[in-house]
């Protein structure tokens, strides 16, 4: 087959996984991201489809559509998912430092509070932040041996599953891992923890677009990414590079979460634009993604995060508490987890 044709082929290819439409996304699998290295060798068609454990169906969707290929002998279907994990999300942002870590707890204990079992994967290998941000300290990891192989068990905390390269680290010793390492471990990360049953996984991406944020990317079945920026405009720069990034790979980005939008005053409950007003709305424009959410400054979600209480968990009417959990209840309406869930 040459070169020319091979690329008719694949056009064709394309052309029918597009007819395949996720159900509660209404959107097809292939702008989903859901489809990947996809070849074509001699008379075979070989791909790989990164599904949530509740999306098998779409394999079957995918060969029975696939069948209609005349020169096609055989389709082989390599299925990547997280076992027992329905939905996982990333959560990311341009650079460091903008609250990605934050929103990414708190989001987890906004979904967890209206009953989702909600699991954290904390794979910012440059500040691995998640386990001071729920309390936890520095805990030895259990390795169980399963018919799969040696896996790891997530903690437990605040009704979260938690599993962060922090709690493989020394303490108060940074992680450099690089190249051929941080990979494996980054790819053991996503494959090798025994998290059971989740609706949600989210997973705390490292800032900016390097290697090991791609990796994370292309190596797990991420859904959809949602963006955290700050109002500013060096922020929001390198939040659209960041964005650049996965449209590449194909992943969607659900939607932007705009934290340290302003600060309420303690007597007249007045907002102050301490940073500037309109970023994050700019950019849901001209993503055409929704913005989630306006977080205010809040120093009880500093002290919060450094205690180990989520405001999101302990004060649930606070602004940002409230926030969360709007955003929580737009990721249910998204994924059609509502009609699970029953404490809307
Ligand atoms: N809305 C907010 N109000 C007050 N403090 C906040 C807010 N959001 C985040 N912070 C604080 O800002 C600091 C940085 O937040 P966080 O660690 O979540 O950022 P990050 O983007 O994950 O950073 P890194 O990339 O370095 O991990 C933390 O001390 C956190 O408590």
């Amino acid at each position: 087959m040459g070169q020319s044709e091979v690329n008719f082929y694949q056009q064709q290819v394309v052309e029918l996984l597009k007819q395949v439409i996720e159900p509660n996304l209404k959107k097809d699998i292939v702008s989903l991201g859901m489809v990947r290295n996809l070849r074509i060798v001699d008379d075979y068609v070989y791909l790989r489809l990164y599904i949530g454990s509740h999306q098998q169906q779409l394999k079957l969707e995918v060969e029975s559509k696939l069948s209609s290929l005349s020169w096609c002998k055989k389709v082989y279907i390599q299925i990547c998912t997280i076992p027992g994990v329905k939905i996982t999300l990333g959560i990311s942002s341009g650079k460091g430092g903008v609250g990605k870590s934050t929103t990414a707890v708190n989001i987890a204990a906004a979904l967890s509070l209206q009953g989702a079992k909600v699991g954290l994967l904390d794979a910012d290998v440059y500040g691995p932040n998640l386990p001071q941000m729920l309390g936890l300290g520095q805990a030895d990891i259990e390795v169980i041996h399963t018919p799969t192989g040696d896996k790891f068990l997530p903690l437990e905390v605040q009704g979260i599953k938690l599993m962060s390269v922090g709690l493989m680290a020394e303490k108060n010793r940074p992680l450099a891992w690089r190249g051929p390492v941080l990979h494996k471990i980054i790819t053991q990360f996503i494959n090798d923890v025994e998290w059971g049953e989740l609706d949600y996984l989210l997973i705390d991406l490292p800032p900016g677009t390097g290697d090991a944020q791609i990796t994370i990317i292309q190596e797990s079945p991420i859904c959809g990414v949602i963006l955290v920026t700050t109002p500013q405009q060096v922020a929001i720069a390198d939040v659209r590079r960041n964005i650049y990034m996965f449209r590449q790979v194909g992943v969607p980005v659900l939607g932007i979460v705009e934290n340290m939008s302003y600060l309420i005053c303690g007597d007249c409950g007045s907002h102050t634009y301490i940073f500037g007003s309109g970023g994050g709305e700019q950019l849901a424009t001209e993503l055409q993604a929704p913005l989630l959410g306006q977080i205010p400054i809040d120093q009880r979600i500093c002290s919060g995060g450094d205690t180990g209480n989520p405001i999101a968990t302990s004060e649930q009417a606070s602004p940002a508490g409230e926030v969360f959990r709007q955003i929580a209840i737009a990721l249910h309406t998204t994924f059609s987890t509502i009609d699970q869930l029953n404490q809307l």
